[in-house]
């Protein structure tokens, strides 16, 4: 289990995340929406550890993982994506996953690559293996982001945004791949969309953040008859 207690991080003046607690379960599918700059991404960063959380305790399994470097959180079994996929362009794929193992987890570099492989396929992406990452479409870019992310063998998979930009029926196949990843890996996810009927679509759960504040935590149902939330999004509304 993932539990976070009254976490708050403040950039100067700025709190970007406000006293926010929460819990997840293992194999759960948790969505984390708000308007934007609700500090959905610096929760993510507060709880990998790029940007320790200035107040509050972040804790895995029980133990507790506040202020710990991004590189052990990762090792202890916290794994994310990132909005924008951080890939090396002039690589080919199986080499950005097997570097992921190699830097990542510490693996010989037969382990790394038979990882690699495995994780790959998972996706759906062993045909491309030998492909160079700039050449892939931004859908592909996403699965392998996700395949880099299963490289330390995770418990939670934190995931920042997968959703824009998609055709809806890439959009399915990412969602698709979230899906197993809990049912076939029995690896929970957390997920940071824009793209609403995705996450109300595939969660078992929503978390809503808005100025900071967790201003909502239920099922999608619950989540879209909310007052606060509908309030907060329309207030989000650009004119
Ligand atoms: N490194 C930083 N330094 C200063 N302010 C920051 C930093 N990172 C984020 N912020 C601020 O914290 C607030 C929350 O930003 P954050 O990126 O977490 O929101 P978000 O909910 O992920 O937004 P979006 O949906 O637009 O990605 C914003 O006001 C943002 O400007």
């Amino acid at each position: 289990m993932l539990r976070a207690t009254g976490v708050t991080k403040a950039f100067g003046g700025l709190v970007a995340v406000d006293d926010v607690s929460f819990e997840i379960d293992d194999e759960e599918v948790v969505g984390l929406i708000g308007p934007n700059g609700a500090g959905k991404t610096t929760l993510f960063n507060a709880i990998t550890g790029v940007y320790p959380p200035t107040e509050g305790e972040i804790y895995l399994n029980g133990t507790e993982i506040t202020g710990m470097k991004p590189h052990e959180i990762s090792r202890t079994g916290v794994a994310r994506t990132f909005q924008t996929a951080r890939t090396f362009n002039e690589s080919t794929v199986l080499e950005n996953v097997v570097v992921g193992g190699i830097f990542g987890n510490g693996d010989s570099r037969s382990a790394a690559e038979e990882r690699a492989r495995q994780n790959l396929a998972f996706v759906g992406l062993d045909d491309a293996i030998d492909e160079e990452v700039g050449a892939l479409n931004l859908a592909d870019r996403k699965l392998l982001e996700l395949a880099r992310a299963l490289t330390t063998e995770p418990e939670f998979v934190l995931v920042d945004e997968i959703g824009s930009g998609l055709t809806p029926a890439e959009l399915e196949t990412l969602t698709d791949t979230l899906l197993r990843i809990r049912s076939e890996r029995g690896i929970s996810v957390f997920w940071i969309e824009h793209i609403m009927d995705a996450i109300m679509g595939s969660t078992d759960r929503i978390i809503v953040l808005n100025q900071g504040e967790k201003i909502a935590d239920g099922t999608p149902e619950e989540v879209q008859q909310n007052q606060q939330v509908e309030e907060a999004y329309l207030g989000g509304v650009e004119v």
